[in-house]
């Protein structure tokens, strides 16, 4: 019923559920050169053992390499996030370690189509921005090829099959939110509508695989040294695209990792401010990063970056503490220049020493908004001044 290379090896994740151990059975019928068991007991329900048991008889049956990660109860009291996302993550991490012992690559996976609608149906009714929709055959995590082959297959089929052939499964009694969801959606979808939603996943992906296309290519042209530039054109994009090239930007200077353990509404607040915000500085933290748009720049600078800043030298001896900031000999040199008159002060901290400076005869701040300084160069350079006189000496901008 499937195709599988049997000069492969595979790993494949076995819950002891119905689903699972059909692909398992179909598996072996093609006898692969290698094929390594992975299970995950969760100890989350009372019956996990159960599944555990079913899996480790049916390998010991058809003499298979069982490897099991048995999760400690104790994770559960401490846990923060979203159990799904968590032990999604706890799983595919168990997967990659196994691929490194056996060095295996390719690993199976026993979505069928029932799950694909679903999945498709969850995207929809949560408005997620998502880069595929439903579930792809073929898909990467890390240094593993994820395969699907029972996509074709519904689980009426699946079941059908197991129980007429009096195969033992495991039956997952969990209720998490997400399952909720799930099987809201589950109860509600008959076999006979899925053809008709595979053709609609089939038709959105076109499109959506063209959108993907635009923002990468929009992110693409309009970067410069990590910086994304903002032109004229992304005025005509809606929310969802700037989105989009969101993601794409990040992709491409490797931090797209910040936003995906992100809520969703962060890259859509972000967008928004994109589209309407007509201001020239703004910024969203997001954790150890801060996105920034700077006029018509968005750029990530650390938090450390961040960090404000105002000292007094009072002498010689102090001047290696102009070290702090990265443009130190600057400082160091406009002082020598200005004859050491103690004391000086140092500031990053624009926001306070804009509004009671002068550069070029004129309110540093009025200055900054004439030539429009980056905010960059405000935030990363520090100016100094005597403490007496309050005239910028080096130069800024
Ligand atoms: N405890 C487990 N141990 C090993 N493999 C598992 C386990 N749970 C799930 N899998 C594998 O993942 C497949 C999908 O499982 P399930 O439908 O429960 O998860 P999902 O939340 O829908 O999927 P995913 O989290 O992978 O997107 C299973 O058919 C099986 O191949």
């Amino acid at each position: 019923m499937i195709n599988i290379n049997s000069n492969n090896n595979y790993l494949i994740g076995v819950s002891g559920g119905a689903d699972s151990i059909f692909l398992l059975r179909e598996v072996i019928k093609n006898k692969p050169k290698n094929l390594v068991v992975c299970h995950v007991n969760y100890n989350f329900r009372s019956d996990s053992n159960i599944d555990q048991s079913i899996v480790e008889k049916f390998c010991q049956e058809n003499n298979l390499i069982l490897e099991i990660k048995i999760v400690d109860t104790n994770f559960y009291q401490n846990m923060k996030e979203n159990f799904e996302d968590w032990s999604r993550n706890l799983r595919y991490e168990f997967f990659v370690e196994m691929s490194k012992k056996y060095k295996i690559n390719n690993l199976l996976i026993a979505h069928n189509k029932n799950d694909l609608v679903e999945t498709f149906l969850i995207q929809e009714k949560r408005k997620a921005l998502v880069s595929y929709f439903g579930l792809k055959k073929i898909s990467n995590y890390k240094n593993l090829t994820v395969i699907r082959p029972l996509l074709n297959l519904t689980k009426s089929k699946i079941l059908e099959t197991l129980d007429r052939e009096n195969v033992a499964y495991a039956i997952d009694s969990t209720n998490s939110d997400l399952k909720y969801l799930r099987n809201k959606i589950r109860s509600e979808l008959k076999d006979n509508e899925l053809d008709g939603y595979l053709q609609i996943i089939k038709e959105k992906n076109i499109l959506l695989a063209e959108e993907l296309q635009k923002a990468y290519f929009y992110a693409n042209n309009n970067l410069t040294a990590d910086e994304l530039t903002l032109n004229q054109q992304i005025n005509e994009y809606d929310i969802k695209m700037i989105q989009r090239i969101i993601f794409e930007y990040l992709k491409l200077i490797n931090k797209e990792t910040i936003l995906q353990k992100r809520a969703n509404n962060t890259s859509l607040e972000i967008a928004k401010r994109i589209k309407n915000s007509h201001k020239n500085f703004w910024s969203v933290n997001l954790g150890d990063q801060t996105l920034i748009k700077d006029y018509q720049k968005i750029y990530l600078l650390s938090v450390n970056n961040l960090r404000k800043e105002s000292l007094i030298i009072n002498s010689k001896d102090e001047l290696h503490n102009l070290e702090e900031f990265i443009n130190w000999l600057d400082l160091f040199n406009a002082i020598k220049k200005d004859q050491e008159n103690y004391p000086y002060v140092v500031s990053n901290d624009y926001q306070i020493y804009q509004k009671n400076t002068f550069y070029n005869n004129k309110k540093t701040k009025d200055y900054f908004s004439e030539k429009k300084i980056p905010f960059k160069n405000r935030i990363l350079k520090a100016v100094v001044y005597q403490k007496n006189h309050k005239k910028i000496l080096n130069k800024i901008g």
